[in-house]
């Protein structure tokens, strides 16, 4: 199995220093992996004066899986557009054709109390949220800053799906659901925009392939509020690109910190990208103080969606479970008679209790 590691920025470089530990220890019980580094956004953008250099695009698309930190950072704010880390990052997601983003909402029952919200409203929460990560108005074309007619700036960007885009996300979506509760939400905004509009008529129409499934329909803002007002009504839900990315952020306080929520982004052949549902953290990177949580599970979620090896999957999510059983929090978890550990102390944490 070969690997790409591409740290990153911020808190990038320390969460994967631990999810790499965890890969080092299967390494050396004899699952045969490769694991290369490589920089993707503004740590390559200050190697090679681009987000997505040609060395890493090799390395990505010659792996069989990619684990990735996070990027971005306040240095890099006022570069040109296509030289931002954000760039690579959606460079990276198009060039590997990573469509189908699976972000798991699961609430570990010890953090019951860290979320932000009551436990009773939380307690057993189990959401798949799959977020299309190709399209949207993230890379609808065209897009930018211009003055118009009147002589005013403004700003543009175009939302834009095309049919077989809705179509494999929507299978997949469905596929998901079927070996869950066979509950699936698609969220749109059908009351205002065509694009949506049509991204739920296709929903429709793949559903005819599922009859065991029950589809259900919600517009993105009432999904926003439901999710805090009632989150374990959802099994799966379904949505586009800039949806998904707000709602999976809004999701990680369900679980207690987004520093939990980890991702899986896929091709059609189940070849990943494997990250953290958050950012570079750029507030407290290089303190050691960020939750490698989402990293490592995100790990994971690599053996099982990449590689098939569900028992290795399921052996690292009782490892975090039983760090969390045993009351060790990094500071954004952290909660009263729990006791306050490190970044690196987490990761040690999960190795021991492999
Ligand atoms: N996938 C990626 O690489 C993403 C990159 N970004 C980039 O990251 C930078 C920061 O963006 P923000 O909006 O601040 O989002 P963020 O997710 O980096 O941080 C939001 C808040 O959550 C906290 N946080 C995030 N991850 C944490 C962890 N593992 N442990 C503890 N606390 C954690 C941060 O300290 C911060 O207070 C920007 O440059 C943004 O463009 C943002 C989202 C995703
Ligand atoms: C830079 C963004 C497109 C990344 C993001 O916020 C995400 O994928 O969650
Ligand atoms: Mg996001």
């Amino acid at each position: 199995m070969k690997i790409a590691v591409l740290p990153g920025d911020g808190i990038g470089p320390e969460i994967i220093r631990e999810a790499r530990k965890v890969l080092e220890v299967l390494q050396q019980e004899g699952l045969a992996m490769e694991l290369t580094e490589a920089p993707l956004g503004g740590a390559a953008y200050d190697q090679y004066g681009s987000p997505y250099p040609e060395a890493t695009q090799k390395l990505a698309r010659e792996a069989d899986a990619v684990l990735l930190g996070a990027v971005g950072g306040p240095a890099y704010d006022n570069l040109d557009r296509p030289l931002r880390p954000e760039r690579g990052l959606l460079a990276i997601r198009k060039d590997l054709q990573l469509f189908a983003n699976l972000r798991p909402a699961i609430l570990y029952p010890e953090l019951a109390n860290a979320s932000t919200l009551k436990p009773e409203v939380v307690s057993g929460l189990d959401i798949m949220i799959v977020r299309e990560l190709t399209g949207d108005i993230y890379f609808g074309q065209p897009r930018g800053i211009r003055t118009n007619e009147a002589g005013e700036r403004e700003g543009f960007n175009t939302m834009l799906y095309a049919e077989s885009e809705v179509r494999r996300i929507a299978h997949v979506a469905f596929n998901i659901a079927m070996k869950r509760n066979k509950k699936l939400c698609s969220v749109d905004k059908a009351n205002v925009l065509e694009t949506t509009e049509f991204w739920k008529e296709i929903m429709i129409d793949v559903a005819k392939e599922y009859p065991e499934v029950t589809l259900t329909h919600m517009y993105v803002d009432n999904a926003a509020m439901q999710l805090v007002r009632n989150p374990k009504q959802f099994d799966v839900m379904v949505t586009g690109n800039i949806f998904g990315d707000i709602l999976s952020d809004e999701a990680s306080m369900l679980t207690g910190s987004i520093g939990m929520l980890p991702s899986a982004s896929l091709d059609k052949n189940h070849k990943g990208l494997y990250e953290p549902s958050h950012g570079s953290a750029p507030d407290i990177a290089g303190k050691n103080i960020a939750n490698p949580l989402a990293t490592i599970l995100s790990v994971a979620m690599m053996m099982r969606y990449s590689f098939n090896l569900d028992a290795v999957a399921l052996r690292i999510e009782s490892a975090v479970k039983k760090v969390l059983a045993d009351g060790l929090r990094t500071a954004d978890i952290y909660e009263e008679g729990t006791r306050k550990v490190s970044c690196s102390e987490m990761g040690d944490a999960v190795v021991a209790a492999l």
